[in-house]
């Protein structure tokens, strides 16, 4: 079964609106790992909009102490910075990803082609130390840029999956997004590359992509669940202060 790691970006993103420790992001990491999810996904920005630094020390803790087969799985663009911060941390994977500091999301996968040489060196460093890399991958992208990403030494590819969400609503565009995506995902499974995706799933797309994409390993989510548990939590919530204010 196509495995879950949970993308705690947004929590964390709310936590800093205050200077205030909630919500935590250690403790939503423990409900989310509690309720099944395989691991904890991070993608910390350079501006520590939302993950900072001590983020992914504290999350690296509750790893150890108390979910020792749970997995954390960082993401970022290879800057000194994250790779010192990956070394520090020890996570068991490292999605590379072509962001630009001041980018606003990821909107984009790697050009393994023109890359390849920054990304061979850095990706021969990551599995020196042991750790699974994956590459953020454009969901279109051809059988040579997939050979591009096997002989850089990558174990995964990350799909993009950004397209297909913003045009799910749109039958006919979400057919030939998920068939882009179903041939990427073949592509790199026959060259022997291991296949994750995220950007943008939610409840409503999830199923067709699944049902659509073969030899899908590991999807991350952040975004959706975050506001799916706003909206199916935010009631009782209403309830438990409202019980507050008549104790
Ligand atoms: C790599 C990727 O797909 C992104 O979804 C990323 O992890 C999210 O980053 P933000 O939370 O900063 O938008
Ligand atoms: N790698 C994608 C990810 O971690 C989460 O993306 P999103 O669900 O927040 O769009």
């Amino acid at each position: 079964m196509t495995q879950l790691s949970v993308n705690l970006n947004a929590v964390a993103q709310l936590r800093n609106r205050r200077n205030l420790p909630w919500p935590s992001v250690v403790g939503l990491a423990r409900i989310v790992l509690d309720a099944g999810a395989v691991g904890i996904t991070v993608h910390p920005r350079p501006d520590e909009r939302h993950i900072r630094r001590t983020d992914v020390f504290d999350l690296v803790n509750l790893l150890r102490a108390e979910y020792s087969s749970a997995e954390l799985n960082i993401e970022g663009y290879p800057t000194e910075a994250f790779l010192d911060l990956v070394s520090a941390a020890n996570p068991q994977q490292v999605t590379l990803v072509p962001d630009a500091p001041e980018q606003a999301t990821s909107d984009h996968g790697w050009d393994f082609i023109a890359d390849r040489e920054m990304l061979t060196r850095v990706v021969g460093d990551l599995k020196s130390h042991d750790r699974r890399v994956a590459l953020f991958c454009d969901p279109d992208a051809g059988v040579d840029q997939i050979a591009a990403a096997k002989a850089i030494g990558a174990d995964r590819v990350e799909l993009y999956t950004g397209p297909y969400g913003s045009c799910f609503d749109n039958p006919d565009a979400a057919i030939q997004s998920l068939s882009d995506l179903a041939d990427t995902a073949r592509a790199a499974h026959a060259a022997g590359l291991g296949i994750n995706a995220g950007h943008d799933l939610t409840l409503g797309n999830l199923p067709a992509f699944v049902a659509s994409v073969p030899h899908l390993d590991e999807v991350s989510i952040g975004h959706a669940i975050t506001a799916d548990a706003l909206t199916l939590g935010f009631a009782e919530a209403v309830r438990k202060y409202l019980g507050a204010l008549q104790a």
